[in-house]
């Protein structure tokens, strides 16, 4: 955690709690996994809801299942005819997000897609209006180059455990995560704010022309 342990407290206590569904996906996966932590949790899933309420996109983009909250926690959200896209490569949490996903109502409208992420974003097509990047640190920068073609006029880019690298002990995260940053706030053609939610997350947007 960014912030003190009390005030993420209070701020989870005071944050629409995860819905029936969300709370057995968030149960099963600390059964069913060694790093349970790794889910974005009731706070950040609540954001990324929020911000699907607020875009309303056509069509979403996942990096990191895992087993599958976020990618429900964002479901739960979208409006009608939207569907997710989402990136996972252990085969081990696809089977996982594939069981959560069968078991909720949006299962039809949820694409899970196994495998290395650079190698299946060279095969997709947009446009994408909201995108979500939770996988490994290191590719940030490739998976943003890899996306930026696929994102809609208006999209959205939110990247994960931005201020990951004040908390962990994992020096190759902490310096892709710097670097990504870096090579964000370098770039004209984009605006980004770096939100102190959980272990800090970007959001990203073209600049818009002047
Ligand atoms: C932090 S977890 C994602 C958590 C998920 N967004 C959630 O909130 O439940 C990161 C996931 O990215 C996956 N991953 C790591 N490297 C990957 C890659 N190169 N391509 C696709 N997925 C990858 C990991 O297996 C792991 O399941």
């Amino acid at each position: 955690m960014i912030v003190r342990p009390k005030i993420e407290q209070y701020a989870a206590e005071h944050t629409s709690p995860p819905s029936p569904l969300l709370a057995e996906v968030a149960a099963a996966t600390e059964s069913a996994t060694e790093r349970p932590e790794m889910m974005v949790g009731a706070l950040e899933g609540a954001l990324l809801a929020m911000l699907v309420a607020m875009q309303r996109p056509r069509r979403i983009l996942e990096i990191g299942t895992f087993t599958g909250y976020s990618a429900l926690s964002m479901a739960e959200a979208m409006p009608a005819g939207c569907r997710i896209v989402t990136l996972e490569a252990d085969a081990h949490h696809a089977a996982l997000a594939r069981r959560h996903f069968a078991a909720s109502p949006y299962a039809d409208r949820i694409e899970l897609c196994e495998g290395p992420a650079l190698d299946t974003l060279a095969g997709l097509t947009g446009p994408f209006d909201l995108m979500f990047f939770d996988a490994d640190k290191r590719s940030y920068i490739r998976y943003l180059d890899a996306v930026l073609p696929l994102l809609s006029e208006h999209g959205v880019v939110a990247v994960d455990n931005a201020l990951q690298f004040a908390i962990t002990t994992n020096a190759e995260d902490a310096a892709s995560i710097k670097a990504f940053n870096s090579h964000v706030a370098g770039r004209a053609d984009l605006v980004q704010v770096l939100l102190t939610v959980r272990a800090g997350l970007t959001l990203i947007r073209r600049a818009p022309a002047r």
